[in-house]
């Protein structure tokens, strides 16, 4: 079921590079328990305004945002920490990185940044998000191993497993498929339909066919815009906007 209230709440968001305006006035509503897809051709924006929800872009050097982001009616900018903030809102990025590390100290990690100590804890942890990232079975017996020897497609949920570790809200997620094969694709993508049920998702894609086949909304960006937000079957079925029509059937980017 959708909650009433917006997860985030987004209202004139500007951001600027240095003097270059790259997202430009954007409002948007992200609903909880929902997937929310971000697509468009490249160098549009997707990944800044991805960034800003957990002011990831804090740390570019000559960034000014200006522009209201709201989680769960808090300003991210102002009324939390940007530690408080990562905590609650994760990232998973294209290219799998896991720490080099074992696989079951890559998913204490953070537990223990936050305090976690005792192994009982620490296991029953480990344990809890490979399962959520349905990769128990297969790492279970490999736990002290390097995480650097799982192939690309279990490194990425390896991955989404240390991000569920620290119990977030939000997870999201910038192209996390675009460097695996289709059967890990369709694996990440399974997975992001069991786990929204509990945690909130904003994926950015550049393949339609996963938007269409995963979001719940989706919005389509074009240099710094957002020219469509709509359910994606009906962004998809019924673009109201001529520009995502062309993007969507393929007629540029
Ligand atoms: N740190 C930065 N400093 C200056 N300009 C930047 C920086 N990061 C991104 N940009 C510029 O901002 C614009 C938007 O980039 P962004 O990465 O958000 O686009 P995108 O839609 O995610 O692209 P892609 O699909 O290729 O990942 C681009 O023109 C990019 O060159």
């Amino acid at each position: 079921m959708t909650d009433m209230k917006p997860k985030f709440d987004i209202e004139k968001l500007n951001l600027h590079y240095g003097s270059f305006h790259a997202l430009k006035d954007i409002n948007m509503q992200i609903s909880a328990h929902e997937i929310t897809a971000f697509i468009g051709p490249s160098g549009c924006g997707k990944s800044t305004f991805l960034k800003t929800l957990n002011r990831m872009n804090d740390l570019v050097e000559n960034v000014k945002i200006d522009g209201k982001v709201e989680l769960d009616g808090q300003n991210i900018f102002k009324d939390m920490d940007a530690i408080t903030l990562r905590h609650k809102v994760g990232m998973v990025f294209q290219q799998p990185n896991p720490f080099p590390k074992s696989i079951y100290d890559n998913i204490a990690y953070g537990p223990r940044i936050f305090g976690i100590t005792r192994k009982a804890d620490l296991d029953e942890i480990v344990e809890k998000s490979l399962r959520q990232a349905a990769i128990w079975d297969e790492l279970k017996d490999r736990l002290n191993k390097s995480a650097l020897g799982l192939s690309g497609g279990q490194q990425q949920r390896l991955c989404i497993a240390r991000t569920l570790a620290v119990e977030p809200e939000v997870i999201l997620m910038d192209e996390p498929t675009s460097a695996l094969d289709p059967i890990s694709t369709s694996k990440i993508e399974d997975l992001a339909m069991e786990l929204k049920d509990k945690y909130t998702i904003v994926i950015v894609t550049h393949n339609m066919q996963q938007a269409a086949r995963i979001s719940d909304k989706t919005a389509f960006f074009l240099l710094g815009e957002v020219v469509e937000y709509n359910n994606t079957s009906d962004l998809f079925a019924n673009p109201g906007d001529e520009r995502t029509e062309s993007y969507i059937t393929g007629r540029f980017g």
